[in-house]
């Protein structure tokens, strides 16, 4: 660390699917951090992955279900997905190099005009080895064009060509302020996330329209053993007293059950052993927490670690 402000943001990848938003993600947070899923998208916005740079926390969310509107609901998604891209700090359009602009990255630009004001997005060109040097300029013209972008950048994300200057680039344009992360926690926050997310689901699943709202899953504690295995720990925190009977089931039927299949899931998704342990809280004021969030750019107090 240098005398540096500290500075911290929220940097949203948008693409087309299979524009390689997770392998830039694991580019820019490392190995470590590279966990991304592709599962439930319930939430606003989702943590892919935190990456540090010099002094700044750069927090990549992503925009879950932006491209494929195929019913109503999708669409309402669709809506809520362009509101995550809004929320944060800057937004970078992910557009595959030999692809060029498709129908679905007309969309995403026509999307870019609506909410674009005021708002920094930079433009990536993914995919780089695959085509030649005219062809890339050209694309990057005719995007530049269709869109003021604030910076253009020609990357690979697979083999990390040009990774290096974009996240050096975000990381100057995030606001100044302090991390967003605690430091010890950045390395399994995705993963974290991912095991609550995949409670939640199980819980649906299970309790359909019974399903008690204004319910919350959060990882507590996440713990590495010797032998391979991690202990999990999870509240599922529910707003009245009588709805935590819900959750527990008879005889605590339901909690087990949903116990189970989650373990099973996350221990599949993992490859490895997993103790997973379920409590319920009563947490009568969790609402408020959540406006705190949605401060903050983001609703992924639903199914968050
Ligand atoms: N040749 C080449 N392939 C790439 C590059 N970046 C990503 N890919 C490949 O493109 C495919 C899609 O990449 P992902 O990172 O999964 O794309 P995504 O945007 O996260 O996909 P969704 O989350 O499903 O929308 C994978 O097979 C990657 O290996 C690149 O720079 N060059």
């Amino acid at each position: 660390m240098t005398d540096q402000p500290q500075r911290a943001g929220f940097v949203a990848l948008i693409g087309e699917p299979n524009a390689g938003k997770s392998t830039l993600t694991n580019q820019m947070v490392g190995a470590k951090v590279s966990i991304v899923t592709h599962k439930v998208q319930t939430t606003r916005a989702r943590i892919r992955g935190v990456a540090i740079e010099g002094n700044a926390q750069i927090v990549f969310v992503d925009t879950p279900g932006l491209f494929q509107p195929r019913r109503r609901l999708d669409r309402a998604m669709v809506a809520a997905a362009w509101g995550g891209a809004a929320d944060a700090d800057i937004t970078v359009l992910l557009v595959e190099a030999h692809r060029g602009v498709t129908e679905g990255v007309k969309r995403i630009l026509e999307g870019l005009e609506e909410i674009g004001k005021g708002r920094t997005f930079a433009l990536a060109i993914n995919k780089i080895d695959k085509v030649k040097a005219e062809v890339l300029l050209a694309l990057a013209k005719d995007l530049n064009d269709r869109y003021d972008f604030a910076e253009t950048f020609m990357i690979s994300a697979e083999k990390g060509h040009g990774v290096q200057a974009l996240r050096a680039w975000l990381a100057e344009q995030l606001p100044e302020g302090p991390w967003l992360y605690p430091e010890d926690q950045i390395a399994d926050l995705p993963m974290r996330m991912i095991a609550a997310e995949m409670t939640r689901e199980k819980l649906t699943l299970r309790l359909h329209q019974e399903l008690p709202y204004q319910l919350t899953v959060e990882t507590e504690n996440w713990e590495e053993r010797k032998d391979g295995s991690a202990r999990v720990d999870q509240v599922i925190y529910v707003a009245r007293d009588g709805h935590k009977g819900i959750i527990l089931g008879k005889k605590g039927e339901t909690i087990k059950a949903v116990s189970q299949s989650a373990r099973a899931e996350l221990e599949e998704f993992m490859g490895r052993k997993i103790h997973l342990f379920l409590q319920v809280k009563v947490r009568p004021n969790w609402l408020d927490e959540k406006e705190r969030y949605s401060e903050m750019g983001l609703d992924f107090k639903d199914g968050n670690a």
